[in-house]
């Protein structure tokens, strides 16, 4: 952060003798007006009074300037310590008078924003970075954010304006905006948001509301053949007004409610007259930006055989596309009956992210990221009860596929044969000539040759029209399968939900442009003051490793035996025995994770506890499932990493994590979200607990600090637990004697040596998986890829991939002749055997 010097607080000095330092002299908190004042040195019509000097400060610190050491303050002894060999000591930057209360810090370099969040004006700055920067780390009192292209995308896709987002981030700013950050945001903003994707009587439009940009793309070699000749238009956008979320404050339903309860209670009742105040000065901008929206717009129409190329190419030229869907003038599509059940009322948080799809009155492809347990499915759902239209939904696995529609039953009016699901077993259509279809992602984009009904079904998915596509944890699906599904299934608006936007593979940024930007990032612990979602105390056990495994482990060279020994390293199955007995005595419910078979196997058995791997048969997990749930005699069940996703367990209020998956951030997070959904967590004081068990001076210890990245930045803290106080005390602990730890040691090592399953070997990634032969043919796998992507070494947490994948990645690029030859003699075999059928 740059911090505050001598040079800074003499200006600060110089501008209270110019009777301009009133905010910062003044005590008391900060009010919105502070901000807002005409007093603001970087506000764009506020006397000129300091403006040379400010255009002196604004030459400093470009990032020219910046590298022409004349201009760049002295470094000094200090400097040092600021990163980078003092090249991000940024306090040559001066500060404006009242800068106090000013909540934010720019780096000229980067685009990195520092938020204080202790201050007055935090939550409407918040309000504001989510919008324009994505959220690096947000823990207690400094947040950080970065500007970067795909923010600004995102930033201008709710109808900012470059010159609204540089007013606003100057007003936060605690000095006068970098001109290398106005340049940055002119020239990523001032393109993006031109040229919108609008789909109109099912025929592809290219709109915008600038006619010369528009003659640009004409004019462009690969774009301008993809015009339909004639068919260029002119109309006026359509204005925000009349439409209303459901669910929300402004809902009809919810206004009527709250006028009966005004009515039986005088002070509840809302003065007729009362004007919403906009909350902060960019609500205020929000709210101007509405009435621009009634310019022309011109439009010219491409081919559907077309569209990825036009997409393409204008991202290539630097003009995105933004897919909205004018839902409200589709007279096309059927609507379809549907409304969120009167007693339905969606949170803040979810209004808001709603409110970035539905901005201008059309709805806008995106991604909504909120925390595992934070609703989710409510927010899907009432995207369709907005758009009213024909609606496809896809998820993971067919669990969820059908959690989805009970979900819909729940929240909405929808009418039960008007939403069927499209599984391996179920293969149903709506009857009408519109409704929801609820589906997995392997079942649209399986390639082969399909069943005759589920040929059919297809069919009917690829021949229609629908007004939203759902795609659920899009964070998993590979962008190859997402180009897929939207080659094949024609939807007018595409909505992704998530909660660990995580893949720093690239194939993150494909998501921006296949499904939308980012739209809205909640934050985590915002959410969980609210109640809304469990509280959480993380800790990180370090159980030292026993002499005997500790040996063995310096001298072994081979990886999977090292592996083995710090998962199973005694004292740390002592530590999850006597946390196990802490916690159950306590009236908890616990999960125990480990993604080492062997060990939740052999850990599960040496604790008499009840245990779900892959291998175990789909009726027996629903047994211990259930027991789980409602047996007060089962309190402990341990899970294989098949437990990380798909499972609402909100009885869960404790995690033991003995083994996990490298350095994987992800895993770590959605293993966090079973416990945040906790059924107790309104309760007064109630806290959940997260224990990850590490080996002490092992390799253990380095990816337990990587795994714990996002959590970290969502701001939870692990606390590091080095002695459980009492465990030593404890009856029946396992392997006390140095007997029962060599005799350990010893099946150990004859284990790893017989190549005893270490991973979970099921290929499913679906607790709830049908087993039996046909299992193996269909569906996503979660598969490891290279040891330096498993070790999270690339940060990448997973890979969902189609089952082949995980064998061509082990084998080297080209194929050899070899296995060329044996599966070509595979594929005549099965030629033969067709044939005789
Ligand atoms: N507005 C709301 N009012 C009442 N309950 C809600 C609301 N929104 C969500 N919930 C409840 O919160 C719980 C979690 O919702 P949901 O399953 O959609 O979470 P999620 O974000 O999809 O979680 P995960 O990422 O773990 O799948 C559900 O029990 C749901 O009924």
């Amino acid at each position: 952060m740059p911090p505050k010097k001598r040079k800074a607080s003499a200006n600060v000095a110089g501008a209270a003798k110019s009777g301009r330092a009133s905010a910062a002299s003044t005590p008391g908190p900060a009010t919105p007006r502070d901000i807002d004042s005409s007093d603001d040195p970087g506000s764009p019509d506020e006397p000129a009074e300091d403006e040379e000097q400010i255009q002196k400060a604004v030459d400093r610190f470009s990032l020219a300037a910046y590298q022409d050491k004349s201009k760049r303050g002295p470094i000094d002894a200090a400097s040092r310590y600021f990163g980078d060999n003092g090249k991000r000591d940024f306090s040559y930057l001066p500060l404006k008078p009242d800068s106090k209360s000013r909540p934010i810090w720019i780096d000229p370099q980067r685009g990195r924003i520092i938020l204080e969040n202790f201050s007055a004006l935090a939550e409407q700055a918040k309000d504001f970075l989510i919008t324009v920067a994505e959220p690096l780390s947000r823990p207690t009192f400094l947040h950080e954010y970065s500007l970067t292209p795909h923010s600004l995308y995102a930033a201008v896709s709710v109808g900012l304006q470059p010159q609204d987002i540089v007013n606003t981030l100057d007003r936060f700013s605690k000095t006068p905006l970098p001109e290398s950050i106005v340049s940055f945001i002119r020239s990523c903003a001032s393109s993006y948001g031109k040229v919108k994707l609008v789909i109109k009587d099912t025929k592809y439009f290219v709109e915008s509301n600038d006619a010369e940009v528009l003659q640009k793309l004409l004019k462009d070699p690969v774009i301008g053949p993809c015009r339909v000749q004639g068919t260029d238009t002119v109309t006026s956008a359509p204005s925000m007004g009349g439409l209303v979320i459901p669910g929300t404050s402004n809902a009809a339903g919810v206004q009527q409610a709250q006028l009966r309860q005004g009515q039986q209670s005088e002070n509840a009742q809302p003065e007729a007259d009362e004007k919403p105040q906009p909350e902060n000065p960019f609500d205020a901008l929000r709210e101007d930006d509405d009435d621009d929206n009634q310019e022309a717009v011109h439009a010219f129409e491409i081919l559907d055989t077309s569209v990825e190329i036009v997409q393409k190419r204008c991202l290539d030229i630097q003009y995105p596309m933004l897919e909205e869907y004018d839902f409200r003038n589709d007279d096309r599509n059927a609507n379809l009956e549907i409304d969120l059940r009167p007693a339905t009322q969606i949170r803040s948080y979810q209004e808001k992210s709603l409110s970035k799809m539905f901005g201008n009155g059309r709805a806008k492809s995106g991604i909504i990221v909120l925390p595992c347990g934070a609703g989710k499915t409510l927010v899907g759902i009432t995207a369709a009860c907005t758009i009213k239209k024909g609606t496809i939904v896809l998820c993971t696995s067919t669990m969820s596929a059908h959690q989805w529609r009970q979900e819909f039953l729940k929240w909405s009016n929808i009418g039960p044969q008007d939403i069927a699901v499209f599984t391996a077993d179920s293969k149903q259509k709506f009857p009408g000539n519109t409704g929801i279809i609820v589906t997995t992602y392997p079942m649209v984009t399986q390639s082969g040759k399909r069943a005759y009904d589920s040929q059919k079904m297809m069919d009917f998915l690829t021949g229609r029209e629908w007004g939203l596509m759902l795609l659920d944890e899009v964070h998993v699906v590979p962008a190859n399968i997402f180009r897929k599904v939207s080659h094949s299934i024609k939807s007018h608006a595409k909505l992704g939900l998530t909660a660990t936007l995580l893949r720093e593979d690239d194939k993150i940024q494909d998501l921006n442009f296949l499904i939308g930007p980012k739209l809205y990032e909640a934050n985590w612990m915002e959410l969980s003051e609210q109640g809304h979602i469990a509280k959480v105390q993380c800790a990180e056990v370090w159980c030292p490793m026993t002499t005997e495994f500790y040996d063995e482990y310096l001298r072994t060279k081979d990886r999977g035996l090292k592996q083995n020994l710090y998962v199973m390293n005694p004292a740390k199955i002592q530590a999850c025995q006597f946390l196990i007995d802490y916690h159950e005595n306590r009236g908890d419910k616990i999960i125990v994770f480990s993604d080492n078979v062997y060990a939740l196997i052999h850990v599960a058995k040496a604790l008499g506890r009840l245990f779900i791997c892959g291998s175990t048969p789909n009726s027996e997990r629903m047994d211990v499932l259930d027991n789980f749930m409602h047996n007060p005699l089962v309190k402990t069940v341990f899970l294989s990493k098949i437990g990380d996703t798909s499972l609402d367990l909100p009885e869960a209020t404790c995690l033991i994590q003995i083994s996990s998956h490298y350095g994987s951030r992800r895993q770590e997070a959605q293993r966090l979200g079973r416990i945040l959904r906790a059924k107790r967590r309104s309760d007064e004081g109630f806290n959940a607990f997260f224990y990850s068990l590490v080996s002490k001076d092992t390799a253990e210890m380095y990816y337990s600090t990587k795994r714990q990245a996002f959590l970290v930045d969502q701001g939870y803290s692990f606390k590091v637990i080095t002695q459980l106080a009492g465990m030593d005390k404890m009856e029946n602990l396992t392997f006390k004697t140095p007997k029962d730890r060599r005799e350990l040691l010893q099946k150990v090592i004859v284990d790893t040596e017989a190549k005893r399953p270490l991973e979970d070997g099921d290929p499913t990634d679906d607790l709830f998986y049908t087993a039996g032969g046909r299992r193996k043919k269909r569906g996503v796998r979660r598969t490891a890829g290279t040891l330096g992507e498993l070790s999270g070494g690339q940060d990448m947490a997973y890979i969902e991939q189609r089952k082949g994948a995980n064998k061509a990645l082990k084998k080297k690029p080209g194929k050899s002749a070899f296995f060329k030859k044996i599966g070509r003699e595979k594929q005549r075999m099965k030629d033969l055997a067709t044939q005789e059928e």
